[in-house]
């Protein structure tokens, strides 16, 4: 499946969505809290946004039909939208089904992010059915697929979205499990020169943000490492501790 729509010619000759072109060298800041964090909620999450457009964000990737629509009211940077939602006959959880996809852009997401593994999907739909239908529906929302492995990114790319993302990495049972970002994956994405790679997943510090550009992504989406206080408080209060009980950091 090709992309229908009009598009930007980038290095290398690949058509690139505008909006996705827009990204080139961006930072982007995932703005997400669950039910069960300390900063859930519509409003909170769009102060976060707020906050991350004003240091410069490019976009703000973003979980729930309520977040996205208060971020959208309240930011100008592209969304790129999201719902998780979990099925019982699945373990697919990042917008996985046309339902949550159609909410996500009722809302008013710039893009849509959907998981795009290879694992059984709700009801056992497949991948390349549920791309069809959101072009279908939606021809002008780009596509970004969350993947784990290099297999799964260049099989995407085949199905003609508009960008892969490293999000799941780690997060399947066959993906490397690993602490750091998956900066290998970025490169051997990036390398087939067939759709924009977006890095995205435990990067934490500028100096892995630079390798993954380094590496060849077009845009860097970081998320707990800005946004999930809880989290940072945790790795403070963790290497203090193992420093103060004679560990090495
Ligand atoms: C695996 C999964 O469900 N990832 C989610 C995807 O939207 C988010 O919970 C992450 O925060 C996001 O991918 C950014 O990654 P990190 O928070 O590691 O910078």
């Amino acid at each position: 499946m090709a992309v229908q729509y009009g598009g930007v010619r980038q290095a290398g000759g690949i058509m690139t969505n505008p909006i996705v072109a827009g990204l080139k060298d961006g930072f982007i800041v995932s703005c997400q809290a669950l039910a069960n964090e300390p900063l859930f909620g519509s409003d909170m999450m769009a102060a976060m946004a707020v906050a991350a457009e004003d240091g410069g964000a490019a976009a703000i990737r973003a979980n729930t039909p309520q977040d996205i629509a208060v971020i959208k009211r309240r930011c100008r940077v592209p969304v790129i939208g999201l719902y998780k939602k979990h099925y019982p006959d699945s373990d697919v959880y990042i917008t996985p089904t046309i339902r949550e996809v159609d909410d996500v852009v009722r809302a008013g997401a710039d893009i849509v992010a959907i998981d795009s593994t290879s694992m059984t999907r709700p009801g056992n739909e497949r991948l390349d059915r549920l791309i069809a239908e959101i072009r279908k529906s939606f021809p002008e929302t780009p596509i970004m697929a969350d993947v784990s492995t290099f297999e799964e990114g260049a099989a995407a790319m085949r199905l003609g979205v508009d960008v892969v993302s490293t999000t799941l990495s780690g997060y399947t049972p066959y993906s490397p499990q690993q602490p750091s970002p998956d900066i290998a994956l970025v490169a051997r994405l990036a390398a087939l020169g067939r759709a924009p790679v977006f890095a995205e997943g435990r990067i934490w510090t500028i100096e892995e943000c630079l390798r993954c550009f380094e590496a060849g992504a077009h845009a860097v989406v970081v998320g707990t490492a800005i946004t999930r206080p809880q989290e940072i408080v945790r790795r403070f209060v963790t290497r203090i501790s193992m420093q103060m009980q004679g560990f090495e950091g």
